[in-house]
């Protein structure tokens, strides 16, 4: 199969076979063509050229409708939810009119294939109102709703914590072994290991090797991905712990909506040259948390600080002002707009201290520094005037910690920093988060990938229904003891109150 854009040969002659109950690892590093392929099997794109045999018979796949009658279903890597509806509504959408039945009995499906998988979420609730992993969760689900023959998984657990994704992959081994086929792109390449039969590897558009994963050591496959010069950073000297930078005290944020989360007595200081990291399941208030220390939510009671004074009530353009840099959880919905080109997404949150001089923007500096971004960071695109809805998922990502830390902010909020993106583009982003954090900025990172956040953090804690454990020193801190936190066994701390 090929495809190409204009620029671009996304897809070059690939060829991948995949028997039936064979978990098929397709792998390669960002913008390799791994997402345009499944696309083309799913019938969400339609190839330049190429031939594809389904059950031995040639198939030309009209659409996604087409591929589900077949028996395929697709979890993509950005959510295809309709926000404003509900969870069961989204998911009776989905599916073929003649499976769907009454609303009630899908519902009860939705809640039985939830606990039968453990992938717990409550069928009426707004889609808009779930976290991302939540959202995550409701793909799958109703992918294993139908009668299904090969599912394919773009990056399905890069926001589930290890937990889920661990049970997740104990389920997909369950659905192997009953004879439905999985191809699973994963840049986690501990799970494809432990999961995958065969792996095949690409790399800028083309078939350039394969291996079997249970063979083959991450590292192994990491060196099929990348080459042999990739050089991975393992650990980070601890941070110089300097001033107060931003502390909340006994912040409460009343829930806007039944589907918010209650935060309770939020008592957090960040200081300057330091790395918090907080771990925690997704939808137990990393939303709200991110939100309120962005302004886009105002505490009920409590107070915000920075050096220069309390900022509980001031505007998000105030407190970028002030040197406060946000990555949301969300590159699409949140982090960029996808007709817009790079330059103009680097404005969007640039504008505010940089490239905007009297009321008129500067497009000649707006432009640069999106370039600049795109060198620094290596994201693959064409140059600044490239759409952000024409690159990969992980290449869109890297520019989007590239816009925000290239603001050299005081403090960086930073919300999922690497999902997405591959093991050397992490470490690269994780390099980039630690030469901020030693240049003095104050950064917290949430996420639920703890290897991330033990190898980035000077302390750890977790949130759990709204409400925030200790925050220890990473070297105090086991696995055991922040999986306690999560699951909410601490008591209530005071001792946080920092100023
Ligand atoms: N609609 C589009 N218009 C233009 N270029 C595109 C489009 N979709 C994909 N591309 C380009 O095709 C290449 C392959 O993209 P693809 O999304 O398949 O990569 P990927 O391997 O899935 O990456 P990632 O791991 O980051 O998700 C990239 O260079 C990307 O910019």
């Amino acid at each position: 199969m090929s495809k190409s854009y204009p620029g671009c040969i996304a897809n070059d002659s690939v060829s991948l076979k995949v028997a039936p109950g064979e978990v098929h690892a397709i792998l390669g590093e960002n913008g390799a063509g791994k997402s345009t392929l499944m696309k083309m099997i799913y019938g969400v794109v339609k190839p330049d050229s190429g031939q594809m045999l389904w059950n031995n018979r040639e198939v030309v796949i009209e659409g996604p409708a087409h591929a589900r009658k077949l028996g395929m279903g697709m979890v993509f890597q950005h959510f295809s939810l309709f926000e404003t509806l509900t969870v069961v509504e989204n998911i009776a959408l989905y599916l073929d009119p003649q499976d769907v039945g009454d609303m009630a009995s899908l519902r009860q499906r939705i809640i039985d294939v939830g606990i039968e998988y453990g992938l717990d979420v409550n069928p009426d609730r707004c889609v808009a109102t779930l976290s991302v992993g939540e959202q995550q969760r409701v793909e799958i689900i109703r992918c294993l709703l139908q009668d299904i023959q090969l599912l394919i998984l773009d990056e399905p657990t890069a926001v589930l914590t290890p937990a889920e994704a661990e049970h997740l992959i104990v389920v997909l081994k369950q659905l192997a072994s009953k004879g439905c086929s999985i191809l699973f792109i994963s840049h986690k390449l501990h799970e494809v290991n432990a999961l995958c039969d065969r792996a095949t590897v690409l790399r800028a558009g083309k078939v350039t090797g394969s291996c079997v994963p249970r063979n083959s050591s991450p590292s192994d496959m990491a060196k099929l991905m990348l080459g042999d010069e990739l050089e991975l950073k393992h650990d980070f000297a601890a941070g110089k712990r300097g001033e107060m930078a931003l502390a909340l005290k006994g912040v409460e944020v009343e829930p806007s909506d039944t589907f918010s989360i209650h935060l309770r007595d939020i008592n957090l200081t960040l200081n300057a040259g330091e790395i918090v990291g907080l771990a925690g399941v997704a939808g137990n208030g990393q939303d709200e948390l991110v939100d309120l220390i962005n302004g886009e939510l105002t505490p009920t009671s409590g107070d915000i600080r920075v050096p220069l004074g309390e900022i509980g009530n001031t505007s998000v353009q105030a407190r970028r002002r002030m040197g406060l840099a946000v990555v949301p959880a969300d590159r699409i919905a949140r982090g960029s707009v996808a007709t817009m080109n790079l330059s103009e997404n680097n404005l969007l949150t640039g504008c505010v201290n940089h490239g905007v001089r009297g009321g008129l923007i500067d497009w000649k500096f707006v432009k640069q520094r999106a370039q600049d971004i795109i060198k620094r960071y290596a994201v693959k695109a064409i140059g600044p005037d490239d759409i952000a809805s024409s690159l990969s998922g992980g290449n869109l990502q890297k520019f989007i910690i590239g816009r925000e830390v290239e603001q050299s902010p005081n403090i960086l909020v930073c919300f999922h920093p690497t999902w997405g993106v591959d093991v050397g583009a992490a470490n690269l982003i994780h390099q980039q988060l630690i030469a901020l954090r030693d240049q003095g900025a104050a950064i917290l990172v949430l996420s639920e990938d703890l290897d991330e956040l033990f190898l980035l953090s000077d302390r750890l804690g977790a949130l759990c229904a709204g409400r925030l454990s200790p925050l220890e020193n990473k070297s105090k801190v086991s696995l055991e003891q922040l999986g306690q936190w999560m699951a909410g066994s601490f008591e209530h701390q005071e001792n946080q109150h920092a100023y």
